[in-house]
């Protein structure tokens, strides 16, 4: 069986680096792409985390398999697609694009929140971690998951050892790449917020 690819920060940037047309557009097949190659670094960090990568994958697959059927390219024109049978109909949906995309966009908040906390150079990930995720996940979360997942990251690994993950080179390289990736990541994030919150759609159940 072939060895799973070692996670790289450098895919992950170029993934999200083209997700923005010039017109703006959030690209479906880089953000997802983008989400794998997390995923994949989640993975890599042991069985603790497998009820968040399970959840992660789910998601993806879905959206994936979503792009595929509908032909969705950007997310602006899921949520015109999904829209178009209007806004009661698509909050029945529980399997949406859209319900699923919430989920992976809040998720990139806390992305976007770690990453600042990891480039800026406490050494504590479990704390960069619980404040990234108090901030931005865990108020849409059950008690029963804010708990697992604040039990989870204490089993994070140091910022030495999540900057040697990262496969990018010494240490300052790879705070410098963090350095490239937050604008990118912090762009699509804006973007979905802004569409989101102008269609009405940041509450879908
Ligand atoms: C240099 C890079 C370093 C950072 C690499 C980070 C890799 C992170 C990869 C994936 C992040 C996980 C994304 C989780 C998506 C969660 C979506 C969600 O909110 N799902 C819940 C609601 O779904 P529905 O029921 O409404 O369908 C679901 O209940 C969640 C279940 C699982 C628990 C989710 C906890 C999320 C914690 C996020 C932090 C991950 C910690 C990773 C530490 C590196």
């Amino acid at each position: 069986m072939a060895a799973a690819a070692a996670f790289s920060l450098r895919e992950v940037l170029d993934a999200f680096r083209g997700c923005v047309t010039e017109q703006r557009e959030v690209l479906l097949e880089p953000y997802l792409s983008g989400w794998r190659g997390l995923i994949r670094f989640l993975q890599s960090l042991g069985t603790v985390f497998s009820f968040i990568s399970k959840d992660a994958v789910a998601k993806v697959t879905l959206l994936e398999e979503l792009c595929h059927q509908h032909r969705f390219v950007s997310v602006q024109r899921m949520v015109q697609q999904e829209l178009a049978a209007g806004p009661a109909a698509l909050r029945a949906q529980p399997g949406s694009g859209c319900r699923t995309l919430l989920r992976l966009h809040r998720a990139l908040r806390w992305l976007q929140l770690f990453l600042q906390g990891l480039r800026s150079g406490d050494s504590r990930t479990s704390v960069l971690c619980t404040d990234a995720y108090n901030a931005s996940l865990a108020q849409h979360h059950p008690w029963l998951i804010r708990k697992a997942a604040t039990v989870a990251f204490c089993a994070l690994p140091s910022r030495d050892a999540f900057l040697d993950i990262m496969n990018v080179g010494p240490p300052e390289e790879a705070v410098a790449m963090l350095g490239e990736a937050i604008p990118y990541i912090s762009d699509v994030y804006s973007i979905t917020q802004e569409l989101f919150e102008k269609n009405d759609l940041l509450d879908l159940p």
